[in-house]
């Protein structure tokens, strides 16, 4: 089935509220407060249930959701941030009739298209995730839409507030609302149940403060929750999936042991994404004294002194990499070489993670992002290749595909595990469509060098 220009209808709006419980007030942290006005993440989960009808898709996931909310209140709730209140806070509150906003919608596009590999055009992705309403005192926190395509299956989009879920929150709610939908009766186990309770994060040097005075200044001192405008994507933007597999990394990994001298952390996560830095550095080619601004994101749950739950609701993820990293020692020398001088920053970047850096972690990006040349290579990742999203079975299967559409917008790097468990790595990229065979090119001779 091959449409030419598929379109998403959306049928109705409907709103889930988790069953009638008491409110909930969260304060953010200096965790959350790090990524007040950044892009909401969207992801899209896509799933090929071909007997499936849309009354028993629509009717499952919307039951299986609201006894998810229950778990998860704040997900049902909104951001807040009252002018005589010196922070925004998460509140639900069923006197509000807070809910979660499900967009159901169908579709007469090709799924199997969509889920491939090659590159499709980034708009196509739009119309199925929803928005998150946003103004300066209120932002809503999830929104979710369920894309019907007849006959194929469905996608999941779930658009999330990155000032209230990072990527291991987003993650567990996800598992825990496909576990209830698929197993209805059964108890959540502990490890999807969230631990919610901001007590636990301390705040010794005041940076809750200190980031709130940034936010403050960015918009002309008055609380605003208003979020960065984003850019607009056009129809020469393409999204790609790039696979390593298990195989690919242990032989990269087996070359940099064999050229370096240095002891490195040669995990999964640092040779994929050293491998990609490379491929986009040298595919963007250029002056070698360039800077680029490399980065990422770690989860400090465990990093901390003492640890937080693994199962904490809400961010505890920090930003880490160099805003000035040089091209050169990338681009240039001889082949290969560019690859082991990747892996080592990354080594040490990683290796370098402390509680006692948070602060300067999270409050370096203010003066950064201003002193920046316009037109810099920003490289960064969203997602990561623990998340475990592929795990997220409703009761028909795992998807299929997962995709992260909001890279488009600031063209970053997604990270995942594969989908069928076999220990690689997928890897999504936005570019202009003129952009893909340098980087490709890139990305398979680097996999054959000797
Ligand atoms: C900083 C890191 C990326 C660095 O990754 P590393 O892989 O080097 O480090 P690591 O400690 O996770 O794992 C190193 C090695 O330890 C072992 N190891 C660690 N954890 C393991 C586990 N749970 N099970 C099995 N093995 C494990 C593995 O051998 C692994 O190598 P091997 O891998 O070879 O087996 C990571 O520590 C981290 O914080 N990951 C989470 C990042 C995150 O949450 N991102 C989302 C941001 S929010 C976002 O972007 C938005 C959104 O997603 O919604």
């Amino acid at each position: 089935m091959v449409h030419s220009n598929p379109t998403v209808n959306i049928l109705e709006v409907v709103r889930v509220s988790p069953p009638p419980s008491d409110s909930v007030t969260l304060p953010l942290t200096f965790f959350d407060l790090g990524w007040l006005k950044l892009h909401p993440v969207d992801r899209l989960l896509f799933y090929r249930v071909p007997e499936l009808t849309r009354s028993v898709l629509v009717s499952k996931l919307k039951s299986s959701l609201s006894a998810t909310l229950l778990h998860y209140l704040p997900l049902a709730g909104r951001l807040v941030w009252n002018p005589k209140d010196t922070k925004p806070s998460i509140v639900y509150s069923l006197d509000n009739e807070d809910a979660v906003h499900v967009t159901v919608a169908e579709s007469n596009g090709d799924l199997s298209r969509l889920t491939g590999d090659k590159p499709r055009t980034a708009t196509e992705f739009h119309p199925l995730v929803p928005e998150l309403p946003v103004s300066d005192e209120s932002a809503r926190v999830l929104a979710v839409q369920i894309t019907f395509f007849p006959n194929q299956g469905f996608s999941l989009g779930v658009t999330a507030h990155h000032a209230v879920l990072d990527g291991k929150t987003t993650a567990m709610f996800l598992k825990a609302w496909a576990h209830n939908c698929k197993n209805e009766q059964d108890p959540l186990p502990h490890d999807l149940t969230p631990f919610i309770d901001r007590t636990v994060v301390k705040d010794p040097t005041g940076l809750e403060t200190k980031l709130l005075n940034r936010w403050m200044s960015a918009s002309d001192n008055k609380p605003s929750l208003k979020l960065f405008p984003s850019k607009d994507i056009g129809p020469e933007i393409v999204r790609v999936t790039y696979r390593l597999t298990r195989e690919n990394i242990q032989t990269l990994r087996e070359r940099v042991e064999t050229e370096s001298r240095t002891e490195l952390r040669l995990s999964t996560f640092v040779i994929t994404y050293a491998y990609v830095i490379t491929c986009l550095v040298k595919a963007r080619g250029g002056d070698p004294t360039r800077r680029v601004c490399i980065g990422f994101a770690s989860d400090f749950r465990s990093r901390l002194n003492p640890p937080l739950p693994s199962t904490y609701f809400g961010n505890c993820i920090v930003g880490a990499g160099d805003f000035d990293a040089e091209a050169e020692p990338i681009l240039g020398g001889e082949e290969g070489k560019g690859f082991i001088s990747a892996v080592e920053s990354l080594s040490g970047w990683v290796n370098g993670l402390c509680p006692e850096n948070i602060e300067k972690n999270m409050l370096s990006p203010f003066e950064a992002f201003k002193r920046m040349e316009p037109g810099r290579q920003m490289i960064s990742v969203a997602g990561s290749t623990r998340l475990g999203i592929y795990g997220s079975d409703f009761g028909w299967g795992k998807p299929v595909k997962v995709e992260i559409v909001t890279i488009d917008k600031d063209m970053s790097v997604s990270l995942s595990e594969s989908g069928d468990g076999s220990g690689g790595v997928e890897i999504g990229l936005c570019f202009k469509k003129d952009d893909v065979g340098r980087f490709g090119s890139l990305f398979s001779r680097g996999l054959k060098l000797k």
